[in-house]
């Protein structure tokens, strides 16, 4: 008997070093996922994301939020946000990751991607605020998207597809020595949400 598929093995570290990224894949029941769905588009507070890039005031396609034990301000791309309390739903995907990956979240960063023509460039997710080296989950629902790591020396790089429901956590050193990135795609049309479970230290 096969206790785990070939494809998906949570305890497997996709990452040949510097860092642990599990994929646990889809973990959010069937019968809930158009359920979520349609709650995180339809009650959370979407809005384009601002930043400032080489001293230029960019706004983005994507719509991003971010939700949090206590109104929190984060500062990343040169803007500072204020994170929004908990919704019902959020408080549950929420305890779902923690209960999956083993680890607590004390904030959440959701971002909408309306189609494939929106993605999200190489970068890591290692600012001052976040815990160091704490753990990040990633929550997707919608679209199945492309989601890939480069290593920031060696260049070398792993990608795996985000399943509608499922679940990816990074941790230890990883966005020490790798970057991850969404790549836009023309092959999706339909919307996806990924949520990204986070520590912001206090
Ligand atoms: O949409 C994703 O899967 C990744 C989002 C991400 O990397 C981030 O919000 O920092
Ligand atoms: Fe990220």
């Amino acid at each position: 008997m096969k206790l785990f598929s070939d494809s998906v093995n949570p305890h497997k570290n996709l990452l040949p070093y510097n860092g642990t990224v599990n994929y646990y894949g889809r973990i959010v029941p069937n019968s809930k996922l158009l359920f979520y769905y349609e709650k995180l588009l339809n009650t959370i507070e979407w809005k384009n994301d601002e930043a400032v890039i080489f001293g230029k005031h960019i706004i983005t396609k994507r719509k991003v939020a971010w939700y949090g034990d206590r109104s929190f301000e984060y500062t990343y791309s040169n803007t500072t946000k204020k994170a929004l309390p908990w919704t019902e739903e959020l408080l549950e995907l929420k305890q779902l990751a923690e209960k999956e990956s083993g680890e607590t979240y004390n904030s959440c960063l959701l971002n909408l991607y309306h189609n494939g023509s929106e993605g999200m460039a190489w970068h890591s997710d290692g600012e001052k605020d976040l815990k160091k080296n704490g753990a990040i989950a990633s929550m997707s629902f919608g679209a199945e998207r492309k989601f890939a790591f480069k290593h920031k020396e060696s260049k070398e790089t792993v990608a795996l597809w985000l399943e509608n429901g499922s679940l990816l956590v990074m941790k230890g050193v990883t966005q020490t020595y790798w970057l991850h990135r969404l790549p836009p795609t023309t092959k999706v049309s339909e919307p996806r949400i990924n949520l990204t479970f986070r520590t912001i230290v206090e």
